[in-house]
């Protein structure tokens, strides 16, 4: 378990964050300045808070020396040392599980090179490696894919989600990039202005229409799980099971059985009272309305079950009030195949 509650003034800005999340990988997601690498700063023992702990399985952090934590921090910019190749570099804090890390993050072929000579994804893997080789028991991640183009975030991210799902070295990942977080995350806490608004298990938290204001409209959106049940070679589709329906993709999503997370964003989702007819889209889920969230501008969140999953729609408030929209009323989620990017799909943890 991971119980955490700091207090740092910093000149103007006051952080004051609590929350509590079992082990598993942790989002910590928030706009630019709302704290989080404050927060992250005083749970690694680079920032000391005013006051509070930050208690990982029992122990304290905040009254343990800096050199006692055990933590493996990768930050931004991999931070390699020039000098030494990336065996060394790789070994410098420790050689803990070296083939299984070396393994899973894809090194091998790296391990005489100099940083120097790596790709920005390559080197981002290397300091990944470092950190889980100095056998930390907790690993800070401090928007590790932020300084990457778009395909070497894709390539470093398929290596955190397989990392993500094998280690038993709890998480901290800190971004502002719902992508990441929705592939990668167990427990998601959100920040505002030094401060958790909401923290809990990803899934409830993406589906919950309260919580559209928190996420942002825009990245609101909600995480399903679902099983691949086969890909058309002939027009590269790939249909994936849901616990009551089907989705019908764009790409080549894995093998047949393989479980895999979605995210599909709530302004991509239309409702329709009648089942459609004669429609482009090829995804359509009949659900029954949880719950309507009226938010302050135009926009209504609701929240969606099918079957077992929770889809979340976001709708104007006229639509809403037109289709005379109540809870437990059965409707049909339309949503476009295409709607759910490609950085939206990863293997389900
Ligand atoms: N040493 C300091 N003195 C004064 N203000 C500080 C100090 N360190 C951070 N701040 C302020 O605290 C706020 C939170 O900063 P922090 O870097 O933790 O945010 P963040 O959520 O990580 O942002 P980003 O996503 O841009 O990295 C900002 O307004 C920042 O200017």
């Amino acid at each position: 378990m991971i119980d955490i509650a700091v207090m740092r003034r910093l000149g103007d800005f006051t952080l004051d964050a609590a929350f509590a999340a079992p082990h598993g990988v942790t989002a910590i997601f928030g706009r630019s300045g709302s704290g989080k690498s404050s927060l992250i700063n005083c749970i690694a023992g680079l920032m000391r808070p005013d006051a509070g702990h930050v208690r990982i399985g029992g122990m304290d952090l905040t009254q343990t020396p800096v050199h006692r934590r055990r933590i493996g921090y990768v930050f931004q910019d991999a931070r390699l040392f020039p000098h030494l190749d990336v065996a060394r570099n790789l070994s410098y804090g420790g050689t803990h599980d070296r083939d299984a890390v070396i393994e899973m993050l894809g090194l091998d072929d790296l391990l005489h090179r100099r940083p120097a000579t790596l790709s920005g994804g390559e080197k981002s893997r290397v300091a990944i490696g470092r950190a889980l080789m100095s056998n930390p028991q907790l690993l800070l991640m401090d928007e590790p894919l932020a300084a990457l183009d778009a395909d070497r975030k894709a390539e470093v991210l398929h290596y955190l989600e397989r990392l993500c799902a094998a280690t038993r070295v709890p998480v901290i990942y800190v971004s502002h990039a719902m992508s990441e977080v929705a592939r990668l995350a167990t427990t998601l806490v959100l920040m505002e202005a030094g401060r958790v608004t909401r923290f809990g298990p990803l899934d409830h938290i993406l589906s919950d229409p309260a919580a559209v204001p928190l996420v942002g409209v825009r990245d609101a959106g909600a995480v399903l799980t679902g099983t691949v049940r086969g890909l058309n070679a002939a027009d590269g589709l790939t249909e994936v099971a849901l616990s009551a329906g089907r989705l019908v993709l764009p790409g080549r999503l894995g093998r047949h059985g393989d479980r895999i997370r979605l995210r599909i964003p709530a302004q991509d989702v239309i409702l329709s009272l009648q089942a459609p007819q004669g429609l482009s889209a090829l995804n359509v889920l009949t659900c029954h309305i949880a719950a309507i969230e009226v938010g302050h501008g135009p926009g209504v969140a609701v929240s969606l079950n099918s079957g077992s999953d929770r889809l979340l729609a976001r709708i104007t408030r006229r639509s809403a009030a037109r289709m005379g929209l109540v809870v437990g009323q059965e409707v049909h989620a339309i949503i476009k195949a295409t709607a759910v990017a490609a950085q939206d799909i990863g293997g389900a943890a």
